[in-house]
C-alpha cells in the first residue's frame, strides 16, 4: 500500500517548427516552456481512487474493487508499448458515463485517467487508494501541452505509488529527477495518456513534458538540441477553443484526400525544422541581431504552410498581422485552429516596441506574455516547497 504523498510537476511546451507534419514521421524541434502542470498525491485508507481536476471541473472517485472488476474484464493486456484499444476505451467511457466520441475537456481527462490507472496498476501492482488533484498554469486547449504535461504527471505519479519507479526526494531535498530509465518508462505511459487524449499523437509534447530543454523529436528518437541560443519569445494566447484531436484527424483527412498536394508540404515543413536546427546550432548563446532574418523568414513561411494543411485561423491571421505591423514575425504553435501563437523577439528588440505589440495584441481580446524556454522536465517537489495556501484553496475549489 502506498504511504507517503508525492507532489510533482511537468513542463508545458512551445513547438518552433514541425507541428502536425511530425504525426507524420516530420522533424519537430520543441522547448519545454515555464508554465507547469503540478500534481498532489495523497494515500487514502478508505478503499477508493479519488481524482480532483479543477481546470477541466472534475471531481470523481470510485471504489477501488469496482475498478479491479473492470480490469479483470479486460481480455487484452495493458503495457507500455500497446495503444489503448477501442474496446478498452469503450468499456471505460460506459463505466465513467462519457458518451461515444466525446471530444469534451472533463470527458478526455477522465479517461485518460481511468485508463492510465488502470493498465499501470494491471501492470506494476494494485489498483492503489489515492488521492489526486492536478492543477495547472498551462491554458487547457491552447497549443502549449497541457495534456502532455497532465499525461506525464499522471504518469509520474502513478508509476511511483505502484512502486514501478522509485521516489528519488531525499530528506531536507526541495526537487528530485528520475533516473534516465525511470524517465523512459514514464514517458511511454505519458504517450499512452496522449494517445487517449490526441487520438494520435507524434509523442514529442510528452517528451519535452518529461526531458524538458530543447529537443528534436522525429518518430520518437528524442534529440536534445545541441548549444541552443537565449531565444525571447513572446507567447500569445487568442483564447480561441479549439481541440488537438479533431485538428490532427482533419489534417490525416486532408493528406488522405490529396496526397500529391499535400505530401509535399509536410516534406518541405521537414526542410524548415532542419534548417531551423542548422541556424540555432550555429549561435553564439547569446546571439547578435544578423542571425535573426533568417529564423525570422522561416516563422513565416512555416505560418503560410500550416494554412495550406488547414490548421490556421482568422485569429491566428490577426496575431501575425499585428506583430508584423511592430516589425515582428510570429507563427501559430501546437494545433493551430486557435489557440497560441509565437512571435520572435531580437536580442536588440526594444522594451518599448514589445510593449506597444503587446498592446494592439491585448487591444484584440489576446492575451499575451514574454517566456523563458528550456525549463526542466519532470521533477518532484517536497510538498513544504509548494504554497500550502495555494494547496489548500485547490482542494476547497
Ligand atoms: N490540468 C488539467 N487537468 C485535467 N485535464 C487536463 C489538464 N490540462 C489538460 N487536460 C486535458 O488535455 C486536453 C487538452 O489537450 P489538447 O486538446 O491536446 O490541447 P493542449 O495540449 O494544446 O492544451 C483537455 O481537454 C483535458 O482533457
Ligand atoms: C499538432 C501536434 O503536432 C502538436 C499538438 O500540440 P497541442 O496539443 O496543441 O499542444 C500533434 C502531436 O504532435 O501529437
Ligand atoms: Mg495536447
Amino acid at each position: 500500500m502506498w504511504e507517503r504523498s508525492l507532489v510533482l510537476s511537468a513542463p508545458g511546451k512551445v513547438i518552433l517548427h514541425g507541428e502536425h507534419a511530425v504525426v507524420h514521421g516530420k522533424v519537430a524541434l520543441a522547448v519545454a516552456l515555464n508554465l507547469r502542470t503540478f500534481l498532489r498525491l495523497r494515500p487514502c485508507d478508505d478503499s477508493r481512487v479519488c481524482i480532483h481536476l479543477p481546470g477541466v471541473s472534475v471531481r470523481r472517485s470510485w471504489d477501488i474493487s469496482c475498478l479491479q472488476d473492470l480490469q479483470k474484464g479486460f481480455t487484452a493486456d495493458f503495457d507500455e508499448s500497446k495503444s489503448p484499444s477501442v474496446e478498452q476505451l469503450d468499456t471505460l467511457r460506459e463505466f465513467a458515463g462519457i458518451a461515444a466520441g466525446a471530444t469534451a475537456p472533463e470527458s478526455l481527462a477522465t479517461l485518460a485517467f481511468l485508463y492510465m490507472c488502470l493498465a499501470i496498476s494491471a501492470k506494476y501492482g494494485d489498483v492503489p487508494s489515492v488521492d489526486i488533484l492536478v492543477w495547472s498554469e498551462l491554458p487547457t486547449g491552447a497549443g502549449l501541452g497541457s495534456s502532455a504535461a497532465y499525461a506525464v504527471c499522471l504518469a509520474a505519479a502513478l508509476l511511483t505509488a505502484c512502486g514501478a519507479i522509485s521516489c528519488p526526494l531525499k530528506d531536507g531535498e526541495s526537487t528530485a529527477r528520475w533516473t534516465e530509465e525511470e524517465l523512459t518508462l514514464i514517458n511511454s505511459w505519458a504517450f499512452q495518456g496522449e494517445r487517449v487524449i490526441h487520438g494520435n499523437p507524434s509523442g514529442v509534447d510528452n517528451a519535452v513534458g518529461t526531458w524538458g530543454g530543447a529537443l528534436r523529436y522525429q518518430s520518437g528518437k528524442i534529440t536534445p538540441l545541441k548549444r541552443v541560443p537565449t531565444l525571447r519569445i513572446l507567447l500569445t494566447n487568442t483564447k480561441v477553443p479549439r481541440s488537438t484531436k479533431v485538428l490532427v484527424a482533419g489534417v490525416k483527412e486532408k493528406i488522405l484526400k490529396f496526397p500529391a498536394i499535400m505530401n509535399p508540404v509536410l516534406d518541405s515543413i521537414d526542410a524548415i525544422s532542419q534548417e531551423c536546427q542548422s541556424v540555432l546550432e550555429a549561435m553564439p548563446a547569446n546571439p547578435s541581431p544578423e542571425y535573426y532574418p533568417v529564423l525570422e523568414e522561416l516563422f513565416d513561411i512555416n505560418q503560410h504552410q500550416l494554412n495550406v494543411i488547414g490548421v490556421g485561423h482568422p485569429s491566428l491571421d490577426r496575431l501575425c498581422r499585428v506583430t508584423a505591423s511592430h516589425g515582428l514575425h510570429s507563427k501559430l504553435t501546437g494545433a493551430g485552429g486557435g489557440g497560441c501563437g509565437i512571435t520572435l523577439l531580437r536580442p536588440d528588440t526594444s522594451p518599448l516596441a514589445v510593449e506597444a505589440a503587446k498592446r494592439d495584441l491585448c487591444a484584440c481580446g489576446f492575451e499575451c506574455w514574454e517566456t523563458n524556454i528550456g525549463a526542466p522536465g519532470v521533477t518532484l517537489h517536497s510538498s513544504s516547497s509548494l504554497d500550502a495556501e495555494v494547496l489548500q484553496a485547490l482542494s476547497q475549489s
